[in-house]
């Protein structure tokens, strides 16, 4: 149950529960969470009783067989066998080519449906059939995609590095969880640069081109020399970092522009961090390895190439949008700019007849950056475990949109995971009428010291309790603080500390919703006025140890009656044979009282739900001043 709290939160499978899992690597872990996978489909429906789960249909969510399309261009139809299989299997669209042991692996969890250079409108028609979606960055996965899908894509994986081309506002909005292959095409990309460097520089393209058409132009193609030459690095990430070093290796000097890249690690490398300016106007030749962000967005304009050296050499393997491209044009006219050896561009393919592309100053390439045999393979496989792993319930190391909770913090804090969930659940159940919940308070009681307790999980699982059940948006750790405020549900956290063990993550969890009316009044605390539930966890199992000013003690694994009394002898006895008569069956009972024959509140553990009859039965003992049922 924990791990289905969890995996909604991660913004994973929930209601697709993969059942055969490949058993090397890391997917041989995921099949060691075989069991945590088949509890993921609770939320959708699964029956859970005495720890024996089951999987049940859920509508469509549940059974899915491939809806392959013919015009794929690779198509592994299942067979009967396949198909019946493939039953519960999640399916997975590939809409550009990935590598055969990506491709591999994938199959191994789920029905794999490889259809390539699908228009936007086909995307659209067929997303809604399909449970996550591999791209790289020819494919536009857009706000209308996402709504294509109608809340079945749970998870985009991008095989590569650059996101731009996925829309991750829309794709949080919907909690659509999007993970990325950020290593695997980092020194593809990185050789790619040099060759556009040395090429450039000895103009092997244009030499090539005019060879093949005849000609023998010895001193046409006279190029420059690279070594003792100033490169500037901008961007000293990944790919930027293995550039520099080959550069290094080539006797250049290196500088770099990074923002937020530490000195350290350019030390190291023997690499000069600078400013912007300093490397424009120091650098015979500029390397981009930024991403394109808003800040990015065409920062090589006429006002920076206006800073360079006069004769300056760019590459560009980065994107095209971090380029002013006309800008560019301007420059290499007026020779401010010597050459340029261009990858990526701001529309790919460009327009024929692209004045940049058809420069005589400029080579290109196709987007060619990632494209070794080796790359590919790794990023297939890099991309095909992070989406297996989100599939089956992980939460991604790779992930773009949601924040990174390490899987011992998610292990360690699997059933206060839980615990928060359901007193969300529970609270938002005793709020009355009106104005609706806009002010939610959390209070964490721990030993821990600050920083060694992670409470996003909690706070994306009370938030999903407190939402999910009065409406029909679904939640996860992706997309919950978005929803909340979208609702104008303004959720405080405090912590308070305590001096129990530190072993133990939480003594309690307290949820309090302020400024709203209780159908059961004595969840009001008398201390703040607010509906107030506390719970805590025992020998791994979440209990509700609080409600309002009253102590109880009941274990938050089944559906609950609260029941305010006046307190007297024979009331549990009363209460159990009006529910035994109507053969629901109490699985924990407990009373919280102030002082002896006053006001008591029982907690009643129920495994059915009672009849509305029953319920007014238990409301007609004369000694009962208040009850309500609350579900989870
Ligand atoms: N052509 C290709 O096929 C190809 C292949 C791989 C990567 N890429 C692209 O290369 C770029 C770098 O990839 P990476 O894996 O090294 O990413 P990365 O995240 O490791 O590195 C990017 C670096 O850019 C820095 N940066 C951010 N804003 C900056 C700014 N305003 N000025 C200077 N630096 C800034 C970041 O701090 C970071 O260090 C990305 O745009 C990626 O999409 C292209
Ligand atoms: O961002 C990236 O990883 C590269 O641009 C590679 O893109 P590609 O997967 O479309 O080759």
């Amino acid at each position: 149950m924990e791990t289905a709290a969890m995996a909604a939160a991660a913004g994973s499978a929930v209601g697709v529960a993969a059942k055969a899992m490949p058993k090397a690597g890391a997917a041989a872990r995921r099949d060691c969470q075989l069991a945590s996978r088949v509890s993921i489909v609770r939320d959708a429906g699964l029956v859970s009783k005495a720890g024996v789960r089951t999987r049940v249909s859920v509508g469509a969510r549940s059974v899915r067989v491939a809806a392959v399309n013919s015009s794929s261009a690779a198509v592994a139809t299942p067979s009967v066998t396949e198909s019946e299989k493939a039953v519960s299997k999640p399916t997975v669209l590939v809409a550009e080519k990935l590598g055969a042991a990506g491709i591999e692996l994938l199959e191994k969890v789920a029905i794999v449906d490889c259809s390539y250079n699908l228009s936007n409108e086909d995307l659209c028609a067929k997303i809604s059939q399909c449970d996550a979606l591999i791209v790289r960055s020819g494919t536009k996965v857009t706000k209308e995609v996402f709504e294509a899908s109608k809340g079945r894509l749970k998870v985009v994986g991008r095989a590569g590095v650059g996101i731009d081309n996925v829309d991750l506002q829309a794709a949080t909005e919907v909690g659509c969880l999007v993970v990325n292959a950020p290593t695997a095409n980092t020194v593809a990309a990185a050789e790619h640069g040099i060759s556009l460097l040395t090429a450039m520089a000895r103009n092997v393209a244009q030499a090539s081109a005019s060879m093949k058409a005849g000609k023998w132009q010895r001193n046409k193609w006279v190029g420059v020399s690279l070594v003792e030459k100033t490169l500037a690095v901008m961007g000293f990430g990944k790919v930027g970092s293995e550039v520099a070093r080959r550069a290094k290796g080539l006797g250049m000097h290196v500088i770099a522009h990074d923002p937020y890249a530490s000195a350290e690690r350019a030390k190291a490398l023997g690499v000069e961090l600078v400013s912007f300016d300093e490397a424009l106007t120091r650098a015979d030749f500029i390397s981009l390895h930024m991403p394109l962000t808003p800040t990015t967005d065409k920062i090589f304009n006429d006002e920076s190439f206006g800073k360079c050296k006069k004769g300056v050499r760019i590459i560009n393997v980065a994107r095209g949008g971090v380029i002013d491209e006309p800008a560019l044009v301007r420059a290499l006219d007026a020779g401010i700019v010597a050459q340029a050896a261009l990858d990526v561009f701001t529309v790919e393919p460009p327009k024929e007849g692209d004045a940049l592309v058809n420069h005589e100053n400029v080579i290109v390439t196709p987007h060619l950056g990632a494209s070794t045999m080796e790359a590919q393979e790794g990023v297939a496989v890099e991309i095909a475990e992070a989406v297996a792993g989100a599939l089956a319930g992980e939460l991604s190391a790779t992930a773009v949109n949601a924040p990174m909770v390490p899987a011992e913090v998610i292990t360690e804090l699997a059933p206060y995971v839980t615990l928060a969930e359901r007193l969300g659940r529970l609270a938002v159940q005793l709020v009355s009428g009106g104005a609706g919940v806009k002010q939610v308070k959390v209070v964490y009681r721990s030993a821990r010291a600050d920083d060694d307790l992670d409470t996003r999980l909690l706070r994306a699982m009370i938030t999903k309790g407190l939402i999910e059940p009065v409406s029909s948006a679904f939640i996860n750790l992706v997309n919950a603080d978005y929803v909340a405020k979208q609702r104008g549900l303004k959720i405080s956290e405090e912590r308070q500390p305590t001096d129990g063990a530190i072993e133990v993550p939480l003594e309690t969890i307290t949820v309090t919703i302020a400024n709203v009316e209780s159908k059961f009044a004595s969840a009001i605390s008398e201390q703040n006025g607010a509906i107030t539930l506390e719970g805590k966890v025992k020998d791994g199992v979440p209990y509700l140890s609080r409600v309002g000013s009253f102590s109880v003690d009941v274990s938050l694994e089944d559906s609950i009656i609260l029941c305010r009394q006046v307190d007297q002898p024979g009331m549990i006895g009363k209460v159990g044979s009006i529910l035994g008569q109507e053969n629901v069956n109490i699985s924990f009972m407990s009373v919280g009282r102030k002082s002896p024959r006053q006001h008591a509140v029982m907690a009643i553990g129920v495994d059915e739900e009672p009849s509305k009859a029953t319920l007014q039965k238990l409301g007609e003992i004369p000694a009962v001043e208040e009850f309500v049922f609350l579900k989870l």
